[in-house]
């Protein structure tokens, strides 16, 4: 595995948040580097949001450190404009229009570019005198992303920007940041669960469940720990024989199957030999197979520890 060597934007040790009767985050210790856009995936619940609001002092941990950029953010007034938190249930005052909305985000943010946000909004086409209060889901996450966007903060959160997007609106998201990212390089947190639309996005992914860093691993040594194989059914069975599979689809004589682990220079030959196909792995199988295993391990690991008790 590759050691992210770059530096550090935000570094989070021990952090724990609690509530009454659910610890959101439970120890979480880890660092997203500068200028990289990380993928944080995670179940429903398993604290992304929380640790991006921490991260953002938006919220305070019950437990832990965070540095963002070298300071600590919470209250503090040198990080604060840094940093733009893009999130779907983002509250507006209750006479706001879109265009007092990116009027306000042009004051907040000093790398604001309105050229940029102009573009954003007919290519979004937002409907700039309509107040953000009547507007569709859509139009409000499309709001929010252009501010995300066109802040061009050092470090930026997109909290499931894509909810209530059409999939032409996400595409134009994913576009423009990309695009806006290689021009202006930047720290972002892209919250997701559609990971395989985000996978060519990010370069980093840090995966959580139940409060808990599972993975955390640049997308590139974790596409290489599974492999697809499609081709003749008996020829695919027979390179993937031995191996824990991931998924499996057949049609007539052809099978497409996706393993774990890597495959030696002599699998590789024999790949080649019996003309199989070999394709890129699904993000979303793989996170979803790891998140599954992982945590089932890891609450028997639990049970036999004790882990937990009292919490409930
Ligand atoms: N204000 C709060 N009071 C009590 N519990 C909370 C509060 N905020 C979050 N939680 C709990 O903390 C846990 C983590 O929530 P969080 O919103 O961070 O998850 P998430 O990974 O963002 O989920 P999703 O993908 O569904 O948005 C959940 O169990 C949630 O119910």
């Amino acid at each position: 595995m590759s050691v992210n060597t770059a530096p550090a934007a935000i570094e989070v040790a021990g952090l724990s948040r609690r509530y009454r009767n659910t610890t959101a985050l439970d120890g979480v210790t880890v660092r997203f580097a500068k200028d990289q856009i990380h993928g944080l995936l995670g179940r429903n619940g398993a604290g992304k949001t929380t640790l991006m609001s921490i991260i953002a002092a938006q919220d305070w941990p019950t437990e832990g450190q965070v540095r963002v950029l070298g300071h600590t953010p919470h209250e503090n007034e040198q990080v604060l404009p840094m940093m733009c938190f893009v999130r779907e249930d983002q509250r507006y005052p209750d006479d706001a229009q879109a265009k007092h909305a990116f009027k306000a985000a042009s004051l907040a943010y000093e790398n604001w570019d309105w050229k940029f946000a102009n573009r954003l909004i007919r290519d979004f086409r937002v409907p700039e005198k309509t107040k953000v209060k009547k507007m569709s889901r859509g139009q409000k996450s499309a709001v929010a992303v252009i501010i995300g966007l066109a802040a061009r903060a050092e470090v930026t959160f997109f909290d499931e920007p894509y909810m209530g997007l059409d999939a032409v609106a996400r595409q134009l998201f994913y576009d423009r940041l990309l695009e806006d990212y290689s021009e202006h390089p930047r720290t972002v947190v892209l919250s997701s669960h559609l990971i395989d639309e985000i996978a060519h996005l990010i370069e980093n992914v840090v995966l959580i469940d139940s409060g808990r860093v599972l993975l955390d691993e640049p997308v590139e040594d974790l596409r290489d720990r599974a492999v697809t194989l499609v081709g003749r059914s008996d020829a695919v069975a027979e390179v993937t024989a031995g191996r824990e599979v991931l998924n499996q689809e057949s049609m007539g004589r052809i099978t497409r199957t996706t393993v774990l682990g890597r495959l030696s220079e002599q699998e590789h030959q024999r790949v080649r030999d019996l003309d199989l196909d070999l394709q890129p792995v699904s993000l979303q199988q793989l996170i979803v197979r790891l998140t599954t295993r992982q945590s089932a391990a890891r609450d028997l690991n639990d049970s036999n520890h004790g882990h937990g008790e009292g919490e409930k």
